[in-house]
């Protein structure tokens, strides 16, 4: 099988500072991946590139093929993006923001309300649709923007810590709807520091420390390789992270 996403000795640096290595990595279509690593591990700045924001780096990015420094357009049009926060037009209504984002991807208008309408009651803000957004709560917001992510129904859908901010019954549906993506086809990419969600939605996970792939395995093969129980156990063991040591720390600031 062809990989959808194809990394190869991926570099970027900002200044002096070498934030990304040497990434190598191929994800396949229908795959969930976890993208998982400590605070300024360099994950926000691969799914930029991989969304086409960032385009100074070193090495090959390829989206289905298409070369992301050559023909950023149509490599973004495969691509849904859903950052962990965004400037929402706090003036304009889900309706009247989702349908701008529509146009911009060229969507039939009746496909794009419909499908608008479906998956904000499938969020349960079917009474918000004409609402301006400036009252919304942050989880509401983050719903909008997911749904801006999938409205043009892309072959791969990129989440940057994508359930900040919402409640445990739309965790599950958003679990749940990450898992039915992926069983169409649609390859996730999944960037999170919440090891217990990480775990349970992805098959494979990818742990990056300092610039360069430390970990890549389903939870299984990690498990074994590793020897311990939990994601995160294995993340503290890789990363090298006393977190007794650091806790220890903070309680000594109150000393
Ligand atoms: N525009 C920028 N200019 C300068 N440095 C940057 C820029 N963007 C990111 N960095 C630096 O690159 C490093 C990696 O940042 P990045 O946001 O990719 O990390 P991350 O793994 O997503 O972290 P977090 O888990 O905290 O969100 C950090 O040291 C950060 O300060």
């Amino acid at each position: 099988m062809e990989p959808i996403i194809s990394i190869r000795e991926l570099i970027k640096s900002f200044g002096t500072k070498e934030v990304l290595k040497n990434i190598n990595l191929d994800v396949f279509p229908g795959q969930v991946l976890g993208y998982i690593g400590p605070n300024g591990a360099g994950k926000s700045t691969t799914v930029k590139i991989l969304c086409g924001l960032i385009n100074d780096f070193e090495g090959t990015v390829t989206i289905k093929n298409m070369d992301m420094k050559e023909d950023p357009i149509n490599a973004k049009k495969i691509i849904g993006y859903v950052p962990e926060s965004a400037e929402l037009y706090d003036v304009l209504t889900p309706m009247e923001f989702l349908s701008f984002m529509g146009n911009l991807y060229e969507m039939d208008e009746t496909i794009c309300n419909n499908r608008i309408i479906k998956l904000l009651t499938a969020f349960g803000l079917e009474d918000n649709i004409n609402q301006r957004m400036e009252s919304f709560s942050k989880g509401m917001r983050q719903k909008v923007l997911i749904a801006s992510g999938i409205l043009h129904n892309p072959d791969i859908i990129i989440l940057d810590e994508p359930l900040s901010g919402l409640d445990a019954n739309s965790v599950i549906v958003i679990k749940d709807l990450i898992s039915r993506l992926a069983k169409e086809g649609k390859t996730i990419f999944y960037c999170s520091h919440m090891m217990d969600i990480v775990e349970k939605v992805s098959d494979r996970i990818i742990l990056i420390n300092n610039g360069n792939i430390i970990a890549d395995g389903s939870i299984g093969e990690l498990r074994a390789q590793q020897g311990e129980q939990s994601l995160e156990q294995i993340f503290s063991h890789l990363t090298n992270i006393n977190t007794d040591g650091a806790s220890n720390d903070l309680m000594n600031a109150f000393n």
